[in-house]
């Protein structure tokens, strides 16, 4: 079987183990059991009309005395391009934004609060090519791009935080980035925030068409709680997710685009390591499929030149602080995972493990100063 063909893991332990022993891979696999979450039918027979998997689940907090319960749903929407990538830019971008849209109208039906799109969601990850044109045409301004406008829409249409990750143009200097805008649920643009870290591996060229993000680690607060933005390659990097969370962030968003050959089994271990580390949720998204471009390009491994970068494997999914996950979605189909999250369950799960009261970061932060220093001498000892 192809690594395309195979669609999840989740599905594979279902069809293979007895029911008891399957009870016990989950339970030490993936965690304390996640709650399946009821969809309105008029969004479960949408979603299956419009061929794409909806699955809801849900993590509960234990009732408080004296906080009330802090419940929000968000959506995670992954996807394959929609037309070849040599069909006129206008038309790609257009047929993206039709086929999210109609994926966003399930996550209105189904009471999402806010919802997030892949990296780089309106186009094709084109960046393995190395060239620029026509690729750094699908840049738009974040503040005023039509891809911007049309996420407004839908913002005030369903009263949803909307996390648009785009290839960005800054028109005063035509310089790019590869950035999330974050669009508030009243349809005002509430930030962005850019790639902090630029993968160099595999097929991943992006250095050749942007630079490491000037955003730092922005925290949007939004009506339904704080959220930040971890752009991709950001996630191989603890100390990313962790200042994101030093500046509050109680969800983080992970919009990826990665293949299979390169970093699946990293996949569920480092969004998932996130949240249990920072006491808060993350949501790694990744796009789905094979893409096709015309002009062949080489890896810089020894091997023949080819038309594409690899399958993109989805499995999106969303992670508590408890360490527990929820399934993730298929590795082939488009899909929106609705996942409904008690945002007390951060401060609870603090307050049990203490990792930000316990973590010496202080020491830390002094003694990485002295270690980023080019005179620094390693405190080894030697017999
Ligand atoms: N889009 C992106 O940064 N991909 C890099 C490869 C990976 O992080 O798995």
């Amino acid at each position: 079987m192809s690594a395309c063909e195979f669609e999840s893991l989740e599905k594979s332990l279902e069809s293979h183990l007895p029911e008891a022993e399957l009870a016990e891979v989950k339970r030490i696999l993936f965690g304390r059991e996640t709650l399946k979450l009821d969809l309105p039918a008029c969004a479960v027979e949408a979603a299956s009309e419009r061929d794409f998997e909806l699955k809801g689940y849900k993590f509960d907090a234990v009732q408080e005395q004296l906080r009330p319960p802090r419940r929000v749903r968000v959506g995670l929407v992954q996807h394959r391009i929609v037309l070849p990538t040599d069909a006129p830019v206008l038309d790609q971008i257009a047929a993206m934004h039709s086929r999210v849209g109609e994926i966003v109208e399930v996550a209105a039906m189904s009471g999402v609060n806010i919802v997030c799109f892949q990296e780089t969601w309106t186009m094709p990850f084109a960046f393995c090519t190395r060239e620029k044109e026509p690729w750094t045409e699908f840049a738009e301004c974040a503040e005023e791009g039509s891809t911007t406008r049309f996420c407004q829409e839908l913002a005030k249409k369903y009263n949803m935080v909307v996390v648009s990750p785009i290839l960005e143009r800054e028109e005063l200097h035509s310089t790019l980035w590869n950035t999330a805008v974050v669009i508030s649920n009243s349809g005002n643009v509430l930030g962005k925030s850019r790639k902090n870290h630029i993968p160099r591996v595999g097929d991943f060229n992006e250095s050749t068409y942007y630079m490491e993000g000037d955003t730092g680690h922005t925290v949007f607060q939004t009506q339904f709680g704080r959220i930040a933005v971890n752009i991709c390659y950001g996630r191989h990097h603890p100390l990313n997710w962790f200042m994101y969370s030093m500046n509050g962030a109680e969800i983080v968003f992970n919009p990826s685009a990665t293949v299979g050959a390169l970093s699946e089994p990293m996949w569920p271990i480092e969004a998932r390591n996130a949240a249990i580390a920072n006491h808060c949720f993350t949501c790694a998204i990744n796009r789905v499929g094979t893409e096709h471009f015309k002009s062949e390009f080489t890896s810089g491994d020894g091997k023949k030149a080819h038309h594409d970068f690899g399958h993109f494997y989805g499995s999106s999914y969303v992670a508590a602080p408890d360490g527990s996950r929820t399934p993730g979605l298929s590795r082939t189909r488009d899909g929106l995972l609705v996942v409904e999250m008690d945002l007390n369950l951060n401060r609870q799960v603090s307050d049990k493990w203490s990792f930000k009261m316990t973590g010496r970061y202080a020491e830390y932060a002094e003694k990485l100063t002295e270690a980023v220093r080019h005179d620094f001498k390693p405190k080894v000892v030697k017999e």
